[in-house]
């Protein structure tokens, strides 16, 4: 599949182990390479123009390593609720705040994803709606005191027991929520012309 590409070699510029194991999912070849990218943004940016700009800083932060075979995808996912960006918790108060927040409420998921050669560059954005059960502090406890919430948008990892016991319903990609848009990432490289 995506014979397309065949001449590419495809590079995923990302530090995410959810990452590399969704892309492993679409079974293409590709090789994993990470830089330190500080994930701010221009405070007037709002919404899916958040994670698109981020997912475009980090391409920007692989530039000299590009050659005209490199095919190059990066990603960032946020957290969007209430007109506000849930990142990632600075402790362990941030992150039980923003648990409290998520509970009982629907919040979206939104990862934006640059594909991108030496001449060439295509962005997109793709959000998923999560419905949060109400959770309970000793819930929420529980939760943070057994799992590791710090790398993760929104303080939760909708593939560890908080999503299997919290989420009542997602509308869109669930792949999307743990951090790659996998089948629209597919459908994007289907139709990649060099
Ligand atoms: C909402 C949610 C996020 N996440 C993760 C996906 C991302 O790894 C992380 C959001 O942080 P990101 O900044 O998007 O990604 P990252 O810093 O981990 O990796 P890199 O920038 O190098 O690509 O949160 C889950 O694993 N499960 C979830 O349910």
């Amino acid at each position: 599949m995506l014979a397309n590409l065949a001449n590419f070699q495809i590079i995923l510029g990302s530090q995410s182990p959810r990452r590399k194991e969704l892309l492993q999912g679409l079974n293409i070849p590709f090789e994993v390479k990470s830089i330190d990218v500080e994930e701010t943004y221009p405070s007037q940016l709002v919404g899916v123009d958040i994670p698109m700009y981020l997912a475009e800083k980090k391409a920007d932060a692989f530039a000299e390593s590009m050659n005209s075979n490199t095919l190059l995808i990066t990603a960032d996912t946020i957290v969007w609720h209430e007109g506000r960006v849930f990142g990632k918790p600075r402790d362990k108060a941030d992150a039980t705040r923003m648990l409290k927040s998520l509970s009982g409420k629907t919040h979206q998921v939104i990862t934006g994803v640059c594909i991108s050669t030496l001449d060439k560059r295509k962005t997109f954005h793709v959000i998923s709606e999560v419905r949060f059960a109400r959770l309970s502090s000793d819930e929420i406890e529980y939760y943070l005191q057994n799992f590791s919430p710090y790398d993760k948008a929104g303080s939760y990892g909708v593939q560890e027991w908080i999503g299997y016991i919290g989420v009542e319903y997602i509308e869109g990609s669930y792949f999307n929520v743990m951090g790659l848009p996998v089948q629209r990432l597919y459908a994007e490289l289907k139709r990649w012309k060099k």
